[in-house]
């Protein structure tokens, strides 16, 4: 199929050779908002920016009909706009904060694991992720879909705070370190003991990977979609 790869960044990189590998042809390299001639009438869009700029990138693609797989994270207090947008259009739209399945993985078993704890007050949890010194956005949309999944499966999970202060964030803690691509740790800590679940991520590879089978699955869809729908976990 025709890819519009709008971002083309060190994750688009991956995905270009990933996607060609896979047989597909790559339609547009873009490191601007696209237009409808420049995104070429791709049949998938694959969307790796910025924050700041991933709301025009993605309305554009909607309103061209062009199926987009975002993976830009830091942009997501629009979301529920983008969502309007795709409905109103009856556009494809299949956001991701990690495309990785082992990622992926990790969200479904910390989810399962705080469904099981949800039965005792005993554990509270605490997130952390390291990333490379270039990531714009803190904490990482990954750490913030555990987040969001942790609460989901366990009402009474009381994050933990940073600094006790009233109103504290969640309780991640964001680091930045060399060119690390992406590590997450939750820990549950008990008075007694202390659980760690971790993922960390060797290299890109994943994450693109995931991007492109995203992309292959949203091809002939319409509707708003995650990576649960396309890996059926
Ligand atoms: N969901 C997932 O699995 C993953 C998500 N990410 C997320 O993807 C995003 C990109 O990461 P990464 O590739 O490392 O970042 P990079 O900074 O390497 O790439 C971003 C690219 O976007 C380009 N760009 C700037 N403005 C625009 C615009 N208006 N329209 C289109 N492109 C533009 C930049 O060009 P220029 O340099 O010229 O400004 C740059 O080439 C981040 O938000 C990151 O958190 C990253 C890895 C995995
Ligand atoms: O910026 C990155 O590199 C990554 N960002 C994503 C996030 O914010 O969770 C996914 C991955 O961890 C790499």
């Amino acid at each position: 199929m025709k890819i519009a790869l709008v971002g083309y960044g060190k994750m688009g990189q991956i995905i270009d050779r990933i996607a060609t590998e896979r047989g597909h042809e790559i339609v547009a390299r873009l490191n601007q908002t696209p237009t409808s001639e420049t995104l070429n009438n791709a049949d998938v869009a694959i969307e790796f920016s910025q924050p700041e700029v991933a709301f025009q990138n993605i309305k554009t693609c909607l309103e061209n009909h062009t199926p987009v797989v975002c993976g830009t994270t830091g942009w997501l207090s629009r979301k529920p706009e983008i969502e309007q947008i795709a409905q109103a259009q009856q556009s494809a739209f299949l956001y991701g904060s990690n495309f990785s399945l082992g990622v992926n993985l990790f969200f479904a078993l910390n989810e399962k694991l705080a469904l099981m704890m949800a039965h005792f007050d005993e554990y509270n949890a605490q997130l952390e992720e390291i990333h490379h010194i270039h990531k714009k956005d803190a904490p990482s949309g990954t750490a913030i879909s555990l987040a969001e999944g942790l609460i989901a499966h366990h009402p009474k999970f009381h994050l933990w705070k940073l600094d006790e202060t009233e109103g504290a964030q969640l309780g991640i803690f964001a680091i930045r370190e060399d060119e690390v691509p992406g590590t997450h740790s939750v820990f549950y800590r008990s008075k007694v003991d202390e659980i760690e679940i971790k993922h960390t991520a060797f290299s890109r590879e994943g994450f693109a990977l995931g991007a492109v089978v995203a992309a292959e699955w949203l091809r002939d869809k319409k509707g708003i979609f995650s990576m649960k729908d396309v890996l059926g976990v």
